[in-house]
C-alpha cells in the first residue's frame, strides 16, 4: 500500500488483489481504482503489457519476403510453432503429448504437419529445469521415434535462442501457434504469433486460458493446457480452419494487440501514475502529514 500505483496483467490479477486487501488488511474501495487500507490510498488497476506490433509487423512482412526459412517438405506440409523459455511454467511436456495424440487421433496429419518447438534454456542450474529438459528431450525422441520416418521427422527441437527476425519468418510461416502455459502472467510470444501473421492468410493461435494474454485474446482457441485431448483436438480444428474464419478471427487479435500495444501500456501506467498525485484522499493525508 506504501505505492501510488500497482499494475496487473489481469483484471482477475487486479481482483484478486482487491479481495486481499479488503479481507486481509481491513482495506476498502475508494472511487475509481482507489483503495485505502492502513492509512495509505493506492491505485490498482490493469496495464496488460503489448509488444511493438506495428513494428513488429512491419519486420515479418520485410522477412518474409526473404521467402521460406523451413526446409521444403512437399506442398500441403504444415507447421505449428512453439517458442518458449524452457521453464516448468510453459507446459511444454503436455503440449508434446498434446501433439503426439494429435498423430495418434487424426492420422490424417501424419507427413504433413510438423512441430517445431524453440525452447532456449533458462536457468538450468536448477535440478527442475534439468528434470523438464530431460522430459522434453525423452519426449521428442518417443515422438519422432514413433511416427517419423526417412522423409518426415514430427518434431524440430532446437534448445538454443534464435534472433528475432528468424523468429518472425518461423511464425509467419507457421499455419499454428501453439502457446500453452500452466500459468503465465501475459504471455508476449502469442502476440507475437499475431503479428507476424500475413493478414490475408493468417494462421491460428491455440492459446491457454491461463496465460494472462487470454483475457485479451479472445478469438484464439482457447484451451485448457492440463487437458491433452482437448489440446489434440484444438491442434486439429486449427489445422483444417477454413480461412474465412481465420481471417476474422486474426482481425479481431491484431486490433487488439495494435490497440494495446508498447506505447498503449506506458501511456496508461504513466496516466495513472500522475493522476494518483492529485488523489484528494491522499492529497489530504499529506496535508496532515505536514502539518
Ligand atoms: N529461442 C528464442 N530466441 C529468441 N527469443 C526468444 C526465444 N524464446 C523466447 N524468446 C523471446 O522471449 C520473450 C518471451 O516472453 P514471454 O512469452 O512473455 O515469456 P517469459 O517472459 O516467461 O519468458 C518473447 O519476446 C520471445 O520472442
Ligand atoms: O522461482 P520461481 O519459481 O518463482 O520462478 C518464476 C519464473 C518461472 O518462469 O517466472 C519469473 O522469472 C522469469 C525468468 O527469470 C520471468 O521471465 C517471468 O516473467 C517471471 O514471472
Amino acid at each position: 500500500m506504501v505505492y501510488d500505483v500497482v499494475g496487473f496483467q489481469t483484471c482477475s490479477d487486479r481482483d484478486n488483489f482487491r479481495r486481499y486487501v479488503a479481507a486481509s488488511l481491513d482495506g476498502e474501495p475508494l472511487h475509481g481504482d482507489r483503495m485505502a487500507a492502513q492509512g495509505e490510498t493506492t491505485t490498482a488497476s490493469v496495464f496488460p503489457i503489448g509488444i511493438d506490433a506495428t513494428a513488429f509487423r512491419k519486420l515479418a512482412e520485410a522477412e518474409s519476403s526473404k521467402g521460406p526459412i523451413l526446409p521444403d517438405l512437399g506442398e500441403g506440409m504444415k507447421t505449428i510453432i512453439g517458442v518458449d523459455r524452457l521453464d516448468y511454467t510453459k507446459g511444454l511436456p503436455e503440449r508434446l503429448r498434446a501433439f503426439e495424440q494429435l498423430l495418434e487421433e487424426f492420422p490424417e496429419h501424419r507427413g504433413k504437419v510438423r512441430l517445431v518447438q524453440i525452447a532456449p534454456p533458462t536457468r538450468e542450474i536448477l535440478p527442475v529445469y534439468q528434470e523438464i529438459r530431460e522430459d522434453v528431450e525423452r519426449l521428442v525422441g518417443r515422438i519422432n521415434g514413433r511416427f517419423g520416418d526417412l522423409r518426415w521427422t514430427p518434431v524440430t527441437y532446437i534448445h538454443h535462442g534464435v534472433p528475432q527476425d528468424i523468429l518472425t519468418r518461423l511464425y509467419r510461416e507457421a499455419a499454428v501457434g501453439l502457446v500453452t502455459p500452466l500459468r503465465d502472467g501475459m504471455n508476449l510470444v502469442a502476440k507475437e504469433y499475431i503479428a507476424a501473421q500475413a493478414p490475408q492468410d493468417p494462421g491460428v493461435l491455440v492459446l491457454s486460458r491461463f496465460a494472462g494474454a487470454a483475457e485479451q485474446l479472445r478469438e484464439a482457441l482457447l484451451i485448457n493446457p492440463h487437458d491433452i485431448n482437448e489440446m489434440a483436438r484444438a491442434l486439429d480444428r486449427a489445422l483444417t480452419m477454413p480461412r474465412q474464419e481465420r481471417w476474422a478471427r486474426h482481425n479481431r487479435l491484431w486490433q487488439r494487440i495494435e490497440t494495446y500495444d508498447l506505447a498503449n501500456w506506458r501511456d496508461s501506467f504513466i496516466q495513472s501514475f500522475a493522476e494518483s498525485d492529485t488523489d484528494p484522499v491522499k492529497l489530504f493525508s499529506k496535508k496532515l502529514g505536514a502539518a
